[in-house]
């Protein structure tokens, strides 16, 4: 799957990641409207209305992009209508020759990190009959529990060709109570990332390997050393757009290639409507507004590269 990934940015000249984020809010009055009146107002109108919202903006989007990265949260909420829809978001994209990054972020003892693996990436077997339970391309993975919770996620990679993204240095502001204490004189963030490339070293794809890494686009002199610790390992890298990230904070997050990083941008994206710059689409055009989102932050991605080089 990781030579899908590396090719399909190579194609879409688009190292970037839709985060699929539907909360409530984000979605049009209309849709909502339309959703309540056909299932009433319960957690089956809600996902339906995420269904329709996300619908929308995949139709609007897929053309330009490389991959999707669903949010399994904002699904859960909606408990298990919202996980069918998660599953649903899921099928759409890959029909649309979508790659899909599950942004589920588990990891726990083995026996349990191999129940995620198995229903996240691989198949269940069910007397004797094998079902893929929700199917994504990749994963997001917390490293937290050390190698044996990991080790069962990478077997289910080797025996399926998916992929993995582990966090290494998140995004958020407090990131840094645990990630940046130094053990030994270095961060805790670059020890994960050096085990992330020992594990990487094992998966190779044809240029990357399919281990990859979370760095946040929030912290860009972390993502330079990250880079050269884990050179093979692609960087998916959300903090983009709502969280701050810009163009030119993520040249170092990529290698000379001009691959080894993809970017996500979830609200900057999905609720591009509700921004000022997209404005004249209006509520009813929101997937135009995403599809203009779209190219505007490709365009400032590949300009930020172009002028580094
Ligand atoms: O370090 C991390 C890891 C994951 N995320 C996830 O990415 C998106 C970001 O959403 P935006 O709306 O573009 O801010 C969201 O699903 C997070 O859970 C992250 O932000 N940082």
């Amino acid at each position: 799957m990781i030579n899908k990934l590396v090719e399909k940015i190579r194609k879409t000249k688009a190292p970037i990641v839709v985060g699929l984020d539907p909360m409530l809010n984000y979605i049009p009055d209309h849709i909502q409207e339309a959703a309540f009146s056909e299932f009433g107002e319960t957690l089956e109108g809600a996902a339906e209305a995420v269904w329709q919202f996300n619908k929308e903006i995949i139709d609007k989007t897929y053309d330009l992009i490389p991959a999707v990265k669903p949010q399994i949260a904002m699904y859960e909420q909606f408990g298990i209508p919202g996980l069918e829809v998660f599953k649903r978001t899921v099928d759409y994209c890959k029909a649309k020759d979508l790659v899909v990054i599950g942004d589920i972020k588990r990891g726990d003892i083995g026996s349990t990190s191999m129940a995620y693996a198995r229903g996240h990436i691989g198949k269940v077997s069910i007397r004797g009959k094998e079902y893929t339970p929700f199917g994504e391309d990749f994963v997001t993975v917390n490293p937290y529990l050390g190698s044996d919770g990991i080790s069962p996620f990478i077997d289910v990679c080797k025996e399926e060709r998916r992929g993995l993204f582990i966090l290494v240095k998140t995004s958020n502001p407090s990131s840094g109570e645990f990630q940046d204490r130094l053990i030994d004189g270095r961060p805790l963030y670059e020890l994960v990332g050096e085990k992330v490339a020992e594990w990487g070293e094992e998966c190779m794809g044809e240029e990357y390997s399919y281990i990859g890494a979370v760095v946040g686009a929030t912290y860009p002199e972390m993502g330079k050393v990250l880079r050269k610790i884990m050179p093979k390992s692609y960087i998916l890298v959300p903090g983009y757009g709502a969280q701050g990230g810009q163009g030119k904070d993520l040249v170092h997050f990529f290698n000379e290639d001009g691959l080894g990083a993809i970017v996500n941008s979830s609200r900057g994206i999905i609720a591009a409507y509700k921004q000022e710059a997209y404005a004249k689409y209006g509520a009813k055009n929101f997937g135009d507004a995403s599809r203009a989102a779209v190219e505007a932050m490709v365009s400032d991605i590949n300009g930020a590269l172009e002028a580094a080089k």
